[in-house]
């Protein structure tokens, strides 16, 4: 098998934030795409989450490993029900995107990947200007795009608003942002309805971001 035929060189968006366009296979997106249809399933699947103003989410989520809600992790849902568990799967594509984005894996002893967030959006869903801030640990962020292209922007540390730089993530790209970039603002101001390749039979973007909560028990 060529590797060649697939992705293209890493580009820096950010100092810690690395783009891999075209990372995960086609092989590899359908499987992919075959397990968020699992775990979108069942009690502790898929659910559009309140915010505390009272604003409804207009992406979808499940978790798996911590059950994250605004703003905070817990192992169990608010109704009682048990989070799904973190796949192993999961673990090691972040340890492999890891060193591909910055090459060298995750220190020994760095905090364990063991948590994922599976968005889901339709045509009509945004993500606004947010920082991932409710992880203890500042391990990367390790996200994985399937489906519908989007238009992710990735903003800086300090503030909400610019400067910023739009990139457009496609089906199978992969993005990491860690080191100066952890704690940077970003989000997706829109996706793009109809890009997704045919053959996932995708109706929408799925996303997946992996990361170390830093939390324990
Ligand atoms: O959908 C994306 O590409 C980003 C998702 C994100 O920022 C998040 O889940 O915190
Ligand atoms: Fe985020």
């Amino acid at each position: 098998m060529d590797d060649a035929l697939f992705g293209s060189p890493p580009v820096e968006v950010a100092p810690g934030a690395v783009h891999l366009p075209g990372w995960l296979t086609a092989a590899a997106q359908a499987d992919l795409v075959r397990r968020c249809r699992d775990w979108a399933r069942g009690p502790a699947g898929m659910r559009r989450h309140t915010m505390p103003r009272g604003g409804v989410m207009s992406v979808r989520m499940a978790s798996l490993g911590w059950h994250w809600q605004p703003y905070s992790y817990t192992r169990t849902l608010p109704d009682g029900t048990p989070v799904q568990p973190f796949p192993a799967l999961l673990g090691d594509l972040a340890a492999r995107a890891v060193a591909d984005a910055y090459g060298a894996p995750p220190a020994p002893g760095a905090d364990p990947y063991d948590v994922a967030l599976v968005n889901f959006y339709d045509a009509d869903a945004r993500m606004g200007m947010h920082q991932d801030r409710d992880e203890l640990s500042r391990e990367p962020v390790v996200s994985l795009s399937l489906g519908d292209t989007c238009v992710f922007r990735f903003g800086n540390t300090e503030t909400r608003t610019r400067p910023h730089t739009d990139v457009e993530l496609r089906s199978g790209d992969l993005f990491v942002f860690g080191g100066p970039s952890r704690m940077a603002y970003h989000g997706v101001p829109r996706t793009r309805p109809g890009t997704a390749p045919p053959e996932l039979g995708l109706d929408g973007r799925l996303n997946i971001t992996v990361r170390a909560s830093g939390l324990r028990g």
